[in-house]
């Protein structure tokens, strides 16, 4: 069986990712493609690279335009999908990759994002203990930020397994330049980004309450940082030991947490993770030890943004709410070199 899925915001870094894993999907047809400033236009104008599209062009993002869609996949920005979903009927499944949806705390959304709390959706990382099935059976999920996708899978299984403490959680981590969109900023300037490396948001990072509500975390310190690269993102997070451990402890915890999960790979003993090789992917890698100095626990984990950060996130999400197969349409072999 085929379904229909329409994209709003397929203009963009994310939604140019979800249109090309679904050109060969085996069963998701895009049925729209919708955009703002850029609808009318031919899809290949915008991704070039999207050959596939032919001479489609972009929809207008309107419930109009998405009414054939039988499940409907928002990459817009914060405080757009709110809106938009509002619009489109209750029984229509939607996956939301903006922040919207995210959060339960109204005041943890307020404290992070301008405008109201727009309410709360079945948080999508299916990975984690009991949202697979939760994400099946729902009309509505809101899919999980790019670092957080990275840092929760790292954290969560520490705090599960009680041998990190949840009080002092230090998260220090770098991402490729398409994680800011494809709108132009002067920072995102290759002459400002190439052959440089540099924090931003230091210690006010909109996905902190988002990583706290799915890890279990009290308190985070988030450094992220930019980096010259288009995409991928690494993620350190470093915890306090509840109790005396050891690597082999650490690297236990998290393979137990992801035995038999076809997307999170542990790596063996000894190597570790690196962003190219999660390019393209729905893959996550990580690793972990115990650091001998401060005997801090040490996991490591890669993501590609624009994959496991975003629409290939996304697809995992949709084949689960329409009952497909859950990798279809997605890959763990990176691109290499
Ligand atoms: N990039 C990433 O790695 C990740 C992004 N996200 C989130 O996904 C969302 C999209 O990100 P990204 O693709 O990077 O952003 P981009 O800036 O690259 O794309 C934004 C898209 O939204 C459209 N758009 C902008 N304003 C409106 C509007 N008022 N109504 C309808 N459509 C609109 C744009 O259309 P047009 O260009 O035609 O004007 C474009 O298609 C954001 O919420 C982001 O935070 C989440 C995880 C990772
Ligand atoms: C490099 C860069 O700027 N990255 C973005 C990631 C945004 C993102 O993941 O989107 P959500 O906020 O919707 O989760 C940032 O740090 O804000």
């Amino acid at each position: 069986m085929t379904y229909q899925v329409a994209v709003a915001g397929a203009s963009g870094y994310a939604g140019g990712e979800v249109l090309r894993l679904l050109a060969d999907h085996p069963q998701l047809d895009v049925v729209a493609a919708g955009a703002h400033s850029n609808a009318g236009e031919y899809i290949t104008a915008v991704h070039p690279h999207l050959t596939a599209y032919g001479d489609r062009r972009f929809t207008p993002t309107t419930p109009e335009a998405f009414a054939e869609a039988d499940l409907v996949i928002m990459t817009l920005p914060h405080g757009q999908s709110a809106a938009l979903a509002a619009q489109l009927p209750a029984d229509q499944k939607i996956v939301d990759l903006g922040a919207d949806h995210r959060l339960q705390d109204a005041a943890a959304w307020e404290a992070y994002y301008p405008g109201p709390h727009a309410g709360t959706w079945t948080y999508g990382l299916p990975e984690l203990p009991g949202q697979r099935e939760q994400i099946a059976a729902a009309t509505r999920v809101a899919a999980t930020g790019c670092y957080a996708v990275a840092t929760i899978l790292a954290l969560r299984p520490l705090l599960d397994a009680g041998i990190a403490s949840p009080e002092d959680v230090v998260v220090v981590a770098a991402s490729g330049t398409s994680g800011a969109g494809n709108a132009p900023k002067k920072n995102l300037l290759a002459s400002e980004v190439m052959g440089s490396m540099s924090p931003y948001k230091v210690g006010a990072h909109q996905h902190v309450p988002e990583i706290k509500q799915a890890s279990g975390a009290a308190s985070i310190s988030m450094t992220p940082l930019l980096a010259p690269m288009p995409r991928g993102i690494i993620s350190t997070v470093t915890a306090k030991a509840a109790a005396e451990v050891s690597a082999a402890d650490v690297h236990a915890a998290l393979v137990k947490a992801y035995d038999g999960e076809h997307f999170v790979h542990v790596l063996r003993e000894g190597q570790w993770p690196s962003t190219a090789a999660t390019y393209g992917t729905n893959a996550v890698q990580l690793q972990g030890t115990v650091d001998k100095d401060s005997g801090r626990i040490i996991v490591t984990s890669a993501i590609d943004n624009l994959g496991k950060g975003a629409a290939a996130q996304v697809v995992q999400c949709a084949n689960l709410m329409l009952g497909l197969p859950e990798a279809a349409g997605l890959t763990v072999n990176g691109v290499a070199p």
